[in-house]
């Protein structure tokens, strides 16, 4: 691991998934405008898992946001390899985020009346695939996180753990480019924060993703490969 500060665009952006250029994002509040984020430059490279660390309020989930295309910066520019995400039309972004973008969330996203192999089924659904296709393709995600025998189970029917599983499965099985984990292990104690993270890293490295990882948790740093800290919405040396 090692921990570095970004303040400029990388010099292998060339090589880079997802790139950041200048993101600012401005809340409208009633007490006022918040600058969440100011100015943040930042590149990921495929088969890398950066982790995103900072304070309560810091910006991390505003700049995974801005970075999975879920929102648009005040000013700034993304890039997913050479197509500028913040340049596209509302429906070219769903379609690169549907195509090219996995998400993770904090509360796991699972919908309740579904199965976890129908759970892991829906971004196929989303992209089309055909029938024959997505049997095969939900078997070999859930096979790969751990829960070949699961398939039929409701998410209250899993562990926290499991139901996270599940979800890395889900954002995995449409094979995107990007991986996007919103405290990913928020939810789970810290044993099982430790086996999911290292799922997250096993899948990213295999797979040649470019993950953006944000965490509170010290023990999930181990497993990056860069950190970088935000501070009040600015990019500073991680610790
Ligand atoms: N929709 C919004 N409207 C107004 N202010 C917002 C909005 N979203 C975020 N903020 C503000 O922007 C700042 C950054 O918030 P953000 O959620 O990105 O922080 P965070 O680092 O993810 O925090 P946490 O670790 O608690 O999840 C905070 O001051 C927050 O109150």
């Amino acid at each position: 691991m090692s921990v570095v500060s970004q303040t400029g665009p990388d010099a292998d952006a060339g090589t880079a998934i997802l790139r950041a250029e200048g993101l600012t994002r401005v809340f409208g509040t009633g007490a006022g405008q918040v600058h969440a984020l100011k100015g943040v430059d930042l590149t990921v490279a495929p088969g890398e898992l950066l982790v995103v660390r900072g304070p309560s309020g810091s910006g991390k989930t505003t700049l995974l946001n801005l970075l999975g295309g879920l929102d648009h910066p005040t000013s700034g520019r993304v890039w997913l390899s050479e197509a500028e995400v913040t340049a596209m039309r509302e429906r070219e972004v769903l379609a690169a985020r549907q195509r090219r973008i996995g998400y993770v969330f904090q509360s796991f996203g699972l919908v309740p009346v579904l199965s976890a192999a129908e759970n892991v089924e829906v971004p196929l659904r989303l992209r089309r695939t055909p029938a024959a296709e997505r049997g095969e393709r939900v078997r070999a995600a859930l096979e790969a996180v751990g829960l070949a025998g699961h398939a039929r189970q409701r998410p209250y029917e899993l562990s926290g753990g499991q139901q996270q599983r599940v979800g890395i499965a889900r954002a995995l099985v449409a094979e995107p480019e990007v991986l996007i984990a919103d405290e990913p292990t928020g939810q789970l104690d810290s044993a099982t924060a430790a086996v999911v993270m290292d799922l997250i890293r096993d899948v990213v490295h295999e797979r040649g993703v470019a993950a953006v990882v944000s965490t509170h948790d010290p023990i999930l740093m181990e497993r990056a490969d860069r950190v970088v800290e935000l501070h009040d919405g600015t990019l500073a040396a991680g610790g």
